[in-house]
């Protein structure tokens, strides 16, 4: 069974129709990259994942997405719980004004985890899955505002995993990291699929096609290929993906 299965999923800004008929499976413990060019609407989709568009005022959705045998947007669907299950990490690096430490024990606390050997247990667990364990294990308790760009986005990965999700979704979360913070970044995604199903979009065509095992190509609000990354780089079916994966595009 498919991890997510997106099932004629249509997504409006007021009467602007952003995502159209998303038909779509995610595998779990694959990485399967979004990619496309500007305002297609990758980030909406990913958004759409846990429900963050829930947000966003003025936003329809009709369709239908199933986490396993559940479908999210159905009305009895808890979305705290649900956002647990489908962490988040952002295209900025965002850590709280807070030590390293409260940075990823914030989640498990605000959750009703209250003994210290337990939060100091995630707390490690979590910065050694996030491989940032050894940068900062003699500093948890300064400040996560003075850890590096790439630090901090992997602290933001450590906060997500402190969750214990089964999903981890990533919008973007090399663009504002150095090619080394990237490269870190990227060793990581690959041993997280081990354990976690990764949704990655990016802008990066050898990103997308060094990290993922499978790629899903948008244009204009609607998915025109996917399929396994090795094929779409190298043979699409659709003209379309060739021109984009080859840099012809636009
Ligand atoms: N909150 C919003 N209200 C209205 N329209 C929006 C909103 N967010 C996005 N859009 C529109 O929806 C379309 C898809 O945007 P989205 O951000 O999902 O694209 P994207 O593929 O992620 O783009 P980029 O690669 O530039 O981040 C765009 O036309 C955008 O202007």
């Amino acid at each position: 069974m498919p991890k997510l299965s997106v099932k004629d999923l249509n997504l409006f800004y007021g009467d602007f129709h952003a995502l159209k008929e998303i038909e779509m499976e995610i595998e779990e413990n694959k990485v399967t990259a979004l990619i496309g060019p500007s305002g297609c609407g990758k980030s909406t989709f990913i958004r759409s994942l846990n429900r963050m568009n829930d947000l966003i005022d003025g936003v329809t959705i009709n369709g239908e997405l199933y986490l396993e045998d559940q479908n999210i947007y159905a009305p009895d669907v808890d979305v705290v719980s649900l956002r647990r299950r489908v962490g988040m990490v952002f295209q900025s690096p965002n850590p709280f004004r807070k030590s390293i430490y409260e940075n990823v024990v914030y989640g498990p606390k605000r959750c009703g985890v209250k003994s210290k050997s337990k939060l100091d247990e995630i707390a490690e667990k979590s910065l050694r899955e996030a491989a940032l364990w050894d940068e900062v294990k003699d500093r948890l308790q300064q400040s996560a505002l003075g850890l590096s760009g790439g630090q901090q986005q992997r602290l933001c990965i450590a906060r997500a995993l402190a969750m214990e999700p089964e999903i981890l979704l990533m919008d973007e979360p090399t663009s504002a990291l150095d090619p080394i913070a990237t490269s870190r970044i990227e060793e990581l995604i690959e041993q997280l699929k081990k354990d976690y199903t990764i949704v990655i979009v990016t802008h990066s065509m050898q990103q997308a096609a060094r990290i993922s095992d499978k790629t899903v190509f948008f244009l204009m609000g609607e998915v025109i290929e996917s399929g396994d990354t090795q094929l779409i780089f190298t043979s699409p079916s659709d003209k379309r993906t060739e021109d984009y994966v080859t840099g012809r595009f636009g």
